[in-house]
């Protein structure tokens, strides 16, 4: 093999800046699906320009940068967006990333990518895995010199896409409710979207997807040996049977939302993973941060998050749909959500006290979430410029006394200082009594917060009593009966 070619040089630099030797599992994340592996750990982050010979992408959504690090103990080398030939790249530059992972010993390599859907069921929002592919331009990355050490000369396509992949991968969707559907993507090189006849022409060929990626790099791994999956997201439906004009920016938006959708479920799964066997709940925010997401998907969301043992669920009530006097679905759209949850779910409603108009409002949504029968009420989702507040919260407490129920509330957003903390906390020792506080019923929702708590205990305790004093506040009673 030859040693100079850049993709060994591009493995060593990833090895030297990662400290990791081996990568098993990689994946190319397509346009506007490059946030999906942000929130893995040990994060190592290498932007393109520093490998040598790595293609640089040059359109939006796709960063340029190699993510590396663990998900559930499995190395995991990322790379947030590719090159495509469009962007004017010579075919044989697309050799280099994929030969890196080579050297870099990956086995599996999962592609992702934004796609147009040819059939009814493919409708924009849709996951769909690869299960083959069309390509009718030659102009691939293997056209040239052979380097027979990597792979032969000529190579076998039958199962490009590895069946025992595709089992995985639906098998996963199945235990996680994340609908799945399937099918044949057609390369097109673009930058042009297809043209009516062009779609109808594939579909009589047997497409279901359509995109300007994933089979260059698909041939390039399969050349290497290396085991492909590939993800599609469908971000329109192809032209002539979407009834819009289509564009790049249109692809941005649908897949941000796949890809919010495909990293909650990744997420809360992985945090359920890691935090087995301890006492740690796991939250995840839905409907967030405006109030205004499309029902069909944060229920969908929710109940992924729920499958991949999510304990709690903090709802933005639809605020703007009460306030523009669409009450009816705003208490539908909370009812729902309520009706999903487990016997064990803990749902806080999040609403948004600072953009309410005046106390009233927030007494009257209140009694409407009290009577549907939530766990928690919360002030802000921290996204708008007034978030907790005395007043709100005071609000808060009157509606949980006349209501009669236990309900916890959670002041939320811009409380930093033990100070503030200490307020809100007096409010609730007044209206509950002392001894009746406890994490059943009472939380902070503020990341600041916690090292000004814990440095101004300290001060006050030492190390021991500080952890008493946290175990005596997340066990004693809440009311009478814990919250419902
Ligand atoms: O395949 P990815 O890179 O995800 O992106 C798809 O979306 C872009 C067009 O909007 C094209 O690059 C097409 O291939
Ligand atoms: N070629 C092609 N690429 C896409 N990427 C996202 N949608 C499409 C599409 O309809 N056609």
């Amino acid at each position: 093999m030859n040693k100079n070619k850049a993709y060994y040089e591009c493995a060593d630099i990833i090895r030297a800046r990662t400290g990791m030797k081996r990568f098993r599992t990689a994946a190319i994340l397509g346009s506007g699906l490059g946030s999906v592996l942000e929130g893995i750990d040990k994060k190592t982050v290498i932007s393109y320009a520093e490998l040598p010979d790595f293609p640089l992408p040059k359109v939006e959504g796709h960063a340029g940068n190699v993510i590396c690090g663990e998900i559930n103990g499995v190395s995991v080398v990322g790379f947030q967006g590719r090159a495509h030939l469009y962007e004017g790249h010579p075919p044989q530059s697309l050799l280099t990333p994929i030969r890196t992972l080579k050297m870099l010993g990956v086995e599996v390599l999962v592609q992702t990518n934004s796609a147009g859907g040819l059939r009814e069921n493919l409708k924009p929002g849709t996951l769909a895995v690869i299960t083959d592919h069309i390509n009718f331009f030659g102009n691939i990355p293997l056209t040239g010199e052979n380097d027979a050490a990597i792979g032969p000369r000529f190579f076998d396509m039958t199962h490009a896409y590895s069946p025992e992949l595709i089992k995985i991968m639906k098998r996963c969707a199945a235990e996680y409710c994340i609908p799945l559907k399937e099918g044949v993507y057609a390369y097109f090189m673009g930058p042009n979207f297809e043209t009516p006849a062009e779609i109808r022409a594939m579909k009589l060929l047997g497409a279901d997807l359509v995109g300007m990626s994933t089979v260059p790099e698909t041939l390039t791994a399969v050349h290497a040996g290396i085991q492909v999956a590939a993800l599609s997201c469908v971000t329109n439906y192809g032209a002539g049977i979407s009834k819009t004009p289509l564009s790049h920016e249109e692809t941005l938006a649908e897949s941000k939302i796949a890809g919010k959708k495909m990293s909650e479920l990744i997420f809360v799964k992985h945090a359920r993973g890691q935090l087995k066997g301890t006492p740690v709940k796991i939250a995840t925010v839905i409907n967030f941060p405006h109030g205004t997401g499309n029902p069909a998907e944060y229920m969908e969301t929710a109940k992924q998050a729920l499958e991949s043992g999510a304990d709690e669920l903090d709802f933005v009530f639809p605020y703007r749909d009460w306030l523009n006097g669409n009450r009816t679905v705003a208490v539908s759209k909370l009812q729902s959500m309520s009706a999903l949850r487990n016997g064990r779910t803990v749902l806080k409603i999040i609403l948004e006290t600072g953009e309410l108009p005046d106390l009233k409002t927030v007494r009257e949504i209140s009694d409407v979430c009290l009577q549907t029968g939530i766990d928690f009420l919360k002030t802000s989702t921290g996204k708008t410029p007034v978030s907790a507040s005395p007043e709100a919260t005071s609000v808060f407490l009157e509606a949980i006394r006349d209501f009669g129920h236990p309900c916890g509330i959670k002041p939320s957003g811009g409380i930093r200082d033990y100070a503030v903390a200490d307020r809100y906390l007096s409010m609730a020792e007044t209206a509950w009594g002392k001894d009746m506080i406890s994490a059943a019923n009472f939380r902070f929702g503020a990341s600041g917060l916690l090292d000004n708590l814990l440095g101004g205990l300290s001060s006050l305790h030492t190390e021991n009593t500080v952890q008493q004093d946290m175990k005596n506040i997340s066990v004693s009673p809440p009311f009478n009966n814990t919250p419902h």
